[in-house]
């Protein structure tokens, strides 16, 4: 069974949307119900490479704890949070948990794999990948201890359509395995999730995260930061019903929903449906 949980993160890209955007869902769709780990606002220094740094911190190691505990509970979690730094706290949950090969399925227009030597807008959210794998500010890296969370032969990112061209050196140094958008849809969606799949077997758990601007803004626009193209909903759906069934998920995320952005609630409606969705597969 998955557990919802949510956290408004919104320090790792100061978008102010973000801020009420789980109090929105709770409010308005019967299905979102959760608990909620508050997002924690610390004072620290300026820095134009990490901004709110401090803030991120004390609030991913919330979010870890809150995974942490589900897990050992015998769930696992569903997270929806605002920004994507939140997946620094609930993959290293995931990652503590289950020890080793921990695999990450990271569905995103962006690798978000930048660290404060490589960011140009030193926005934390497009670092979470590269935390993770141990590089960069080291108070990013050690959310519930300090091991190195995930090892980069464990990931594959789907649907990237925004790389920054440090991100692609990095990308390429570690062989990270990554689909772009365009070339899931020349060589065929299922094909793609059948080679990631057979690529993580060897994992003995996985982690989904998902944010929402690996979708077509046309279709989401609730989203901090769009990319055009991308994904439509039949293929997240397609994406969830041959990754959750076909490999051990152990955690997922929804993360980006931006309410003040969104049109006619159509990205909150979407983000009920995959709730539902995911908790009936
Ligand atoms: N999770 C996201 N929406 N990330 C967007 C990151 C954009 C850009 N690459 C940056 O580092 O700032």
């Amino acid at each position: 069974m998955f557990e919802l949980y949510g956290c408004p993160t919104h320090y790792g890209v100061g978008a102010k949307g973000l801020v009420k955007s789980i109090d929105y869902l709770t409010e308005n769709f019967k299905n979102l119900q959760m608990n909620k780990v508050p997002e924690i606002t610390c004072k620290g220094p300026f820095r134009a490479n990490l901004k709110n740094l401090e803030s991120v911190c004390a609030t991913c190691e919330g979010i870890a704890q809150q995974g942490y505990h589900i897990l050992t509970s015998g769930h696992r979690p569903l997270m929806i949070a605002g920004d994507h730094s939140a997946a620094m706290g609930s993959v290293s949950a995931t990652s503590v948990y289950t020890k080793g090969e921990t695999g990450l399925i990271w569905i995103d227009a962006h690798p978000d794999i930048n660290t404060d030597k490589t960011t140009v807008t030193g926005n934390i959210h497009g670092m979470p990948v590269a935390a993770l794998l141990g590089l960069g500010e080291l108070s990013l890296t050690h959310f519930l201890d300090d091991s190195i969370k995930l090892k980069s032969g464990n990931i594959v990112m789907l649907g990237l359509r925004d790389i920054d061209p440090p991100e692609a050196e990095i990308l390429k140094e570690h062989h990270i395995r990554y689909y772009k958008w365009d070339y899931i849809m020349e060589h065929g969606l299922q094909n793609c999730l059948n080679e990631s799949i057979d690529y993580l077997s060897h994992c003995p758990a996985v982690h989904v995260s998902f944010d929402i601007d690996s979708m077509d803004p046309k279709l989401m626009p609730g989203v901090s930061v769009p990319v055009p193209e991308g994904f439509n909903e039949d293929d997240v759906f397609l994406m969830m019903d041959e990754l959750l069934t076909r490999l051990p998920v152990q955690a997922m995320d929804i993360v980006e929903f931006n309410h003040e952005l969104d049109k006619d609630d159509i990205t909150a409606g979407f983000v009920s449906r995959l709730v539902e969705h995911v908790q009936g597969l």
